[in-house]
């Protein structure tokens, strides 16, 4: 009896650098992340993705400037919710970044960021979206450290 929980991540991208936030409580408190929450009922995702960044980081972007890179299913062993994660990319941002109460926003090089702070998965698919390649990918997890298994494939091998 799976249920699927769908979520957002936007990376926000300027020069060679990338925002990220680190997470002041609730699902990653503590790790540096992209910035993004669960979609509302009817809510379109992209639409969803751009209130997030706003909440976060108080950044503003528009939806077509919102590239879907990725969609990753995460399942956790003896848990029937899977979290669906739409994961954007965007370089076109506006006015200034803020702290909120759920986010510390700093930027980062881009090819320099605190693995060792941020979800383990991102270790294994950083490289294509640092890439560009956009991908779809599913991840076994054991608690939130531990990938049991994963699979990526490229989005366009249909
Ligand atoms: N980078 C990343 N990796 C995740 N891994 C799964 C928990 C094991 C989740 C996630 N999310 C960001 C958006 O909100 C949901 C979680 N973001």
């Amino acid at each position: 009896n799976a249920k699927i929980k769908v979520f957002t991540l936007a990376l926000l991208n300027k020069d060679d650098e990338i925002l990220l936030g680190l997470k002041k409580r609730g699902l990653g408190e503590g790790l540096w992340n992209g910035f993004g929450g669960k979609v509302d009922p009817g809510e379109e995702i992209v639409d969803a993705a751009v209130r997030e960044v706003k909440e976060e980081c108080g950044l503003t972007v528009l939806p077509t400037d919102m590239e879907n890179l990725a969609v990753i299913h995460f399942e956790f062993v003896d848990d029937p919710v899977i979290l669906e994660v739409h994961v954007f990319k965007c370089s076109k941002l506006a006015g200034v970044v803020e702290e909120s109460d759920e986010m510390s926003p700093k930027w980062f090089p881009r090819d320099n960021v605190p693995h060792s702070q941020m979800w383990p998965d991102d270790e294994v698919w950083y490289p294509l979206y640092l890439s560009g390649t956009k991908f779809r990918a599913y991840f076994l997890f054991q608690g939130y450290k531990t990938i049991l298994s994963y699979i990526i494939r490229d989005f366009y091998d249909h």
